[in-house]
């Protein structure tokens, strides 16, 4: 039997950052047709309010360090501005969300992350997905709006990349539904040449991937998308792209756009 199509969306800090950006990109959400799950970033944003208050962003390979104060600050803004900030744009265009954070629900259980070169603080990685949880919202059309951060199950939030959250949910829903995973970001897609916006390539496979990272041309947060963007290949995930939030309009046109990855 046909499975039906669920589309995992995860948007960035950069369209969150913009306001034109980030309405455009939820009147486009609107019109894409079937179950869907937003799974938003934040970090542009946590990174400008932690400075004004005295926290300093701090990465590394585009993860980033979470010292308590630092997790007290995402925790505000990623589960409590922008979370709500979304869930009530989406009231305004008929669509009922609901905003969740790993903890809601059980939703996402996660570890912290055990020192080794780098300590990363407070820093989740997942462990379980709670699918009957998602798939009974699916099921009554709420539309789950799921923030970055997950939960211990002993009381302590922890944060985890946003790109990450979209993989394990892609993985977790897999078995039940068509999953179509998103990951949407500033630019049209992965690029040769990170300053030519031109330069996409339109389908990537894992020897591709080796070979770009061999020549030092993926960096910054694009290697921790690429890593869930090819495990959630490996896990049966049906379509993964990598784009820009600006296209995904035409992404709803079946048109090509962004970057397709591949085996
Ligand atoms: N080869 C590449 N193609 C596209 N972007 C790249 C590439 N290598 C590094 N990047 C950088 O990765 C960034 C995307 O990662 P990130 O900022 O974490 O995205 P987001 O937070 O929006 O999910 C891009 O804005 C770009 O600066
Ligand atoms: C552990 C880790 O890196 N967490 C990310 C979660 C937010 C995120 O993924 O935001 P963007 O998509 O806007 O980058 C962070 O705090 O930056």
């Amino acid at each position: 039997m046909k499975k039906e199509v669920v589309n995992i969306i995860k948007i960035g800090g950069k369209t969150i950052d913009n306001e034109e950006a980030l309405a455009q990109f939820i009147k486009s959400f609107y019109r894409i047709p079937g179950k869907k799950i937003l799974v938003h970033g934040g970090g542009i944003l946590a990174n400008q309010i932690g400075e004004k208050i005295g926290i300093k962003p701090n990465f590394h390979e585009g993860r980033r360090i979470t010292d308590t104060e630092t997790l007290d600050l995402i925790t505000m803004v990623y589960g409590g501005l922008v979370n709500k900030k979304i869930v009530a744009k989406f009231q305004a265009q008929n669509v009922n969300a609901i905003g969740l954070s790993g903890a809601d629900g059980n939703l996402i259980v996660a570890k912290k992350r055990a020192v080794q070169k780098i300590d990363y603080g407070f820093a989740g990685d997942i462990q379980k997905v709670n699918k009957d949880l998602l798939i009974n919202l699916l099921s009554q059309n709420l539309t789950p709006v799921i923030c970055p951060i997950t939960h211990d199950e002993k009381g302590q939030l922890l944060n985890t990349n946003g790109d990450t959250i979209a993989k394990e949910i892609a993985c977790a829903l897999q078995a039940f539904y068509e999953v179509n995973l998103w990951l949407c970001f500033d630019k049209k897609g992965v690029l040769l040449n990170v300053n030519d916006e031109e330069s996409i390539l339109p389908k990537l496979n894992p020897k591709a991937y080796a070979d770009l990272l061999h020549k030092s041309l993926i960096h910054d947060g694009m290697k921790p998308k690429l890593e869930n963007a090819f495990q959630a290949l490996k896990s049966g995930v049906s379509i993964i792209r990598i784009g820009s939030a600006d296209d995904i309009d035409i992404a709803i046109k079946e048109e090509n756009t962004g970057t397709f990855i591949c085996a």
